[in-house]
Order: structure tokens, then sequence, then C-alpha cells
């Protein structure tokens, strides 16, 4: 491709170098440059792209987009100067692959918890009205059936423009797709079009990254000012920062809610641990999911589906044969009557709603046993309030690690502790090892009583030093329900 073509509605503030270039690749990393690679030079968490600029000319790149020019330039290079090279990496990235995401329905959803939930029961949905769909998710990305194993929530944006490109090759009429707050912030998703975008709600997370609540706030929101006057904005209604969020947006705006007037609207009408009866817009259907929490996502996707124009009785008929993602709630029985529960809840309104529901789930007074622990080198105010929730709303509970990355896992636990009142301490049990926590969980565990691991969902590995070990916790869970 020509470096002229990729310069399309590209803010430059100057050129040092010749227009006429050959660009075959563009990154943002020097270690993946090779001859002919436009590279960006971005300023991370860490380091600062802008230190590999020399790099990257040794290595061959032909441009290179910058916020500040080197002394010394290289003749053989041609130098792009900008304001914000996070934001033109990505209007480079749709430029390079032909902006796939104006050549079908691309709909982001965006909050605290929820994301991969909506965004799996819309690709279901999708599929299941005989539509070729895409996802871009936390637990996997899919191109119809076809699985590309997912690395983040939402991925940098070439590997992104790359996945939207292939999927509209594939033939995808929609893709269905989350939008974390830390792409919102490093412009992962700057220059796609979007048609709709869901926000699910807001509670603590992330503060590592964002630093206060109301930055978390401005990046969920930032999404929804981007977007355009021909798209959808669908906010949870119940949620309190639900409309903040389309304070200014000039896309049209539509409120799902179980609570207050909405445009779509839903009530639980029987819970059980299969499924839940809802009553949506005035019609009964029933769902394989459970939970509150679900029957807000399920709206969030009827909401969805109704704006993006399909019909209301093939959508209720749909919604009530999908499945909700892996490691959401997954249930595993024991032959002693025992109910495992797998779940994904990592913040302190997650382990809530996902202990509420167990709660209102159980018949009498069968012991809930959770076992739960947080992750290393992140947000470590979650880590007493996570604790300090399951305590309150569990019988027992063994704090264990998850994930404890470069951190000491007993420090992670002594954090977790520090939220635990010294009444509470008798229920509560310390086991490091996740594997003995969740195996010691089944064996306190009698006919009846409830274990709910939370924290880890889908995931298949234990992430410790940077080498990520494999577990899985339903595994576990079977294999100690099966030898008991
Ligand atoms: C904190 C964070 O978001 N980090 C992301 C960020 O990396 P970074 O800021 O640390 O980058 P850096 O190491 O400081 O490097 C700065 C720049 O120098 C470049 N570099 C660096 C070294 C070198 O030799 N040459 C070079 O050119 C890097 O390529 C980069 O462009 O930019 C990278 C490229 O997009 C991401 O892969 C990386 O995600 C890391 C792996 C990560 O763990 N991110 C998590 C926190 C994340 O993004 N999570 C969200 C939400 C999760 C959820 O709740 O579901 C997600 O969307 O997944
Ligand atoms: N609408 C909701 N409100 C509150 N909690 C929810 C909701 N939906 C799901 N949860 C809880 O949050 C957990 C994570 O759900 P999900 O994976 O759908 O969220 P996510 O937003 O994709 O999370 P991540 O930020 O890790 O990508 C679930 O396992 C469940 O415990
Ligand atoms: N995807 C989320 C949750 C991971 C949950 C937990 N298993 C952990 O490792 O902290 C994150 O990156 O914050
Ligand atoms: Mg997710």
């Amino acid at each position: 491709m020509k470096l002229k073509e990729l310069l399309h509605a590209i803010p430059v503030k100057q050129l040092e170098g010749s227009l006429d270039v050959d660009v075959l690749s563009i990154c943002f990393d020097s270690r993946r440059v090779e001859e002919s690679t436009l590279f960006v030079a971005v300023r991370g968490v860490h380091t600062d792209g802008h230190l590999f600029v020399a790099t990257a000319a040794e290595h061959g790149a032909s441009v290179i987009v910058l916020e500040e020019l080197p002394d010394e330039l290289s003749s053989e290079v041609t130098y792009i100067l900008v304001d914000d090279t996070s934001y033109v990496l990505g209007l480079l990235a749709t430029n390079f692959y032909g902006d796939p995401s104006k050549e079908l329905k691309l709909v982001g959803v965006t909050g605290t918890n929820g994301k991969t939930t909506i965004a799996t029961l819309l690709f279901n949905l999708f599929e299941n009205l005989g539509y070729h769909v895409g996802l871009i998710s936390t637990v996997e990305n899919k191109i119809g059936e076809r699985i590309i194993p997912s690395t983040h929530t939402t991925p940098d944006p070439i590997a992104l423009n790359a996945l939207l490109r292939d999927m509209v090759d594939d033939g995808c009429d929609y893709c269905f797709m989350e939008v974390s707050s830390h792409a919102v912030v490093q412009q992962r998703i700057a220059g796609l079009r979007f048609a709709g975008g869901i926000f699910t709600n807001i509670s603590h997370d992330h503060l590592d990254f964002h630093g206060t609540f109301d930055n978390y706030i401005k990046a969920k929101k930032k999404f929804f000012d981007d977007l355009d006057r021909y798209a959808f904005a669908l906010t949870n209604a119940d949620d309190r920062n639900g409309a903040v969020m389309l304070q200014n947006t000039f896309a049209h705006k539509k409120t799902y809610g179980l609570k207050s007037m909405c445009d779509f609207k839903a009530k639980v009408v029987e819970s059980h641990f299969d499924g839940m009866l809802l009553t949506i817009d005035g019609h009964d259907v029933w769902v394989k999911l459970v939970g509150g929490f679900n029957a807000y996502n399920l709206l969030a996707v009827y909401g969805a589906a109704i704006l993006l124009e399909q019909e209301t009785v093939k959508v209720l008929t749909a919604m009530s044969e999908i499945q909700g993602a892996e490691g959401r709630f997954e249930v595993v029985r024991s032959r002693n009557e025992i109910t495992g529960i797998v779940d994904y809840a990592h913040t302190p309104d997650a382990v809530e709603n996902v202990l509420s529901t167990i709660r209102e789930l159980r018949a009498g007074n069968q012991q809930i046993i959770t076992v739960l622990g947080c992750g290393g080198d992140r947000d470590k105010t979650k880590r007493p309030e996570m604790a300090a929730v399951a305590v309150r709303m569990s019988d027992r509970v063994i704090i264990t690690s998850d994930n404890p990355r470069t951190e000491d896992p007993l420090q992670i636990i002594r954090e977790m502790e520090a939220g635990v009142d010294a009444k509470d301490k008798k229920n509560v049990f310390t086991i490091a090892e996740r594997q003995e926590a969740i195996r010691a969980a089944c064996h306190l565990a009698q006919a009846g009583d409830i274990v709910l691991v939370a924290g880890k969902g889908h995931e298949k590995y234990q992430e410790i030093n940077g080498v990520r070990h494999h577990f899985d916790d339903k595994e576990i869970l079977e294999q100690t329900f099966n030898e008991q």
C-alpha cells in the first residue's frame, strides 16, 4: 500500500520525507518491525515507544509516526509528526484494513460487569436468527463457528481491524464486541464505526489503571460521546450512572431496566437453578440463565436486537434457546447433591450479585461455601471489599489465590483478610493453593450445600511470575465431586 492512501483523514502536523513510500505492514512494537513497516511510537504504561524509534529505523521501518521528532533523522525513513499517536494508530489501522467496521454492523458493549455475557448472548441470538456473526470477547473471538483465541477483552487496534476485515471477507453481517475501559483510554477503538453501543453498569474495578472512579466513569462515557448520530446508545436506566453515560452522545438514546420507566422493560417472574421465567415488554419467555443480573443482560440483548430491526416474536423465541458464556454461573452437581457453581465474579459488585442470586435460589438452610481470590498486579482496593462481601453473604469462605502474577500470593491474601471483621474470622479459612482450597470446600460441603468458586470463570490458567500454569476451576470441582 502507498503511504499516501494510508494517510486518509489522518491529522498530520508535520511530514519529514517522501510520501511516495510503500508500506507492507503496520505495527507499534519495534520488535516486530520488518522491511517497509510503518511503526507507530506509542506512550505506554511501562515504557515509551519513542525510545525505540532508532531501533525501528535500523530494522527497516519505512515510515515512523511519532509525537516528537528524534534529534537525528534517517534519510531512509519518512517521519510523520502527530499530536496523539494512540489515536492515529487506530485511524491508520482502519485505513490499512480498508475500514472493515463500515462493512458490517458493529455493536459495542461496555460496563464493569456483563460485557462478555451480553456480547456472547447477542452472538448466539443472531446466529440462531440465521445471520453470519462475529464475536470479540474476553473468552474467545469467533467468526461463525471458527474460534480465534482471545488475548485481551478488546484487542489492540491492528489486531482488532484485522479481525474485523476477516469477518467482513467471511461474509459476517454483524459483529458484537466488548469495549473495555482500557481500550477506550488507549484508543484501541479509534476510527471504528459502531451501529450501536450498550452500557451495562459501573462499579468498582480497574482503579489501579484509571486512578479514580470519576476517571473510570469518564472512560466508559467517552465510548458513547464518540458514537455518531446513526448509531443507537442503549443504557441501563437502573444504574446510578446509566443516564450520565448518554449525556453527550449524538446517537439516539434508548433505555432498559427492571425498576425505572424505560423503552425496554422486564420482570423476573420465576427463578430456578436452571433458568428463569421473564416478562419482557409484556411477553412471557423462559430463559436458560439465572440471576437478576442476567435479567438485565437479557433485556439489553433484547433491546439491541429490536434496535437492530429484528422481529419481536422471533427474537423472544430464539432467546429462550440461547446459552450464556462459559464460566458464568456454570452449575456442576455432585452425586451426593452438592451444587458447585463456577463464576467469573471478580469485582465486589459481581460477587454480591452472584451470592444474592444463590441465596434467593437455595431452598432452605443449605450452607453456601465460597472460594475466591484476587488477581495480582491489578486493582488492590477491591481486595478487602471482595472478601467482605463474600463473608457477609456466605456461611463459610475460603480465601485463596487467583493469578498472583508478580505479587506474593500471601500478601494478596492478607490484603483480602483485612476486609474481614474479627467476629467473622471463625468462618474464614485461608488455603493459598487454589486446588486445595476448592477440594477443601467440597469436603466441607454436605448434601444440598452450595460451593461457589469465583473469579476465574472460563480461565484455564493460574498466572505466576509470567508463566501460565494449566488450571481449571470446573475441572477440579468435577474431579473432586467424582471422588466423593
Ligand atoms: C496496562 C495495559 O493495558 N497495557 C497494554 C498496553 O501495554 P503497555 O502500555 O504496558 O505498553 P508498554 O510496555 O509500556 O510499551 C509502550 C509501547 O512501546 C512499545 N515497545 C516496547 C518495547 C520495545 O522493545 N519496543 C517497543 O516498541 C510497545 O509495543 C508499546 O507500544 O498496550 C499493549 C498493546 O495494546 C497491551 O497489550 C497491554 O495490555 C496488557 C498486556 C494487559 O494486561 N492489559 C490488560 C490490563 C487489559 O488491557 N485489560 C483490558 C480489560 C480487562 C477486562 O476487564 O476484561 C482488556 O481490554 O483486555
Ligand atoms: N449485568 C451484570 N451486573 C452485575 N454483575 C454481572 C452482570 N453480568 C454478569 N455479572 C457478574 O460478573 C461476572 C463477569 O461477567 P462478564 O464476564 O459477562 O463481565 P465482563 O464485563 O465481560 O467482565 P471483564 O471486565 O472481565 O471482561 C459474571 O460471572 C457475574 O458474576
Ligand atoms: N479480565 C479481568 C478479570 C480477571 C479476573 C481474575 N481472574 C484476575 O486475574 O484478576 C482483568 O484483567 O482484570
Ligand atoms: Mg469480558
